[in-house]
């Protein structure tokens, strides 16, 4: 009973926390669907990265505020603020997850693990032969508590992400990826360093403070 008490009680602080945010309140204005929208753009005002006529694959979209950002940067001026009518997308986002993906018109999804050969297949085929402007990577894994596992899983996801975008990306394409502060983030900073030209650590202000997770930024692919 105790236990339970306890329980109840950080589900109503992390309840009130939640619904107090500024960033929650301002993604139910915007129409996004969640406040993770506001990492992605505040990433992308930094460093100028999402350009209208780009092809942008998400992986891990669910449920789906960065391909709903991105949407809006495609979206023809006259069609406003993603609300209206797509007319002519001006640009490709291909989005891939796990979950099941509520449409976003324009968005082009694939449901699966991104660690599966046939999934990535999947995403070679719906490219094309297409290079990519931007990969963006907010994939994280269902952490188990012991922090080696939960280490080599985010690892595991990011170094394909590395993969991936350096088979993929344009000579000057760029790769944002979430990452955890612990074991295996030297690595995969390092692992970073050696893929792309140009290396950034960012922590947007839309992160919460008490979260471990940041942002890695490759820009330029390194041996093109
Ligand atoms: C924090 S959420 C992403 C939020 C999203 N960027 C947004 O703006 O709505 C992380 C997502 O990563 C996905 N994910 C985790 N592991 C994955 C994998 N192996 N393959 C594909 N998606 C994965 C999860 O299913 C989850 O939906």
């Amino acid at each position: 009973m105790k236990t339970q008490t306890k329980s109840k009680k950080l589900n109503k602080a992390w309840l009130n926390n939640h619904v107090s945010d500024p960033y929650v309140q301002q993604a139910q204005k915007d129409g996004y669907r969640s406040r993770a929208a506001y990492k992605l753009k505040e990433i992308d005002e930094e460093l100028k990265l999402i350009r209208p006529g780009q092809v942008v694959v998400d992986l891990g979209a669910t449920p789906g505020a960065w391909s709903q950002y991105l949407r809006r940067k495609f979206a023809p001026k006259e069609a406003g603020q993603g609300g209206a009518a797509v007319g002519q997308l001006n640009g490709t986002i291909i989005a891939l997850d796990l979950l099941d993906f509520e449409p976003i018109e324009g968005v082009q999804f694939i449901q699966g693990d991104f660690q599966e050969d046939a999934v990535l297949a999947e995403l070679e085929a719906a490219l094309a032969g297409r290079p990519v402007d931007v990969v963006v990577s907010d994939m994280a894994p269902n952490l188990s508590g012991i922090a080696s596992t939960d280490g080599a899983r985010i690892s595991n996801l990011i170094e394909l992400a590395v993969d991936f975008s350096s088979q993929h990306l344009k000579p000057d394409g760029a790769l944002v990826a979430k990452v955890f502060h612990g074991s295996g983030y030297d690595q995969l900073v390092q692992l970073f360093r050696a893929q792309f030209k140009i290396v950034k650590v960012v922590k947007p202000k839309a992160s919460r403070e008490r979260s471990s997770e940041t942002f890695l930024v490759g820009i330029g692919v390194k041996n093109r």
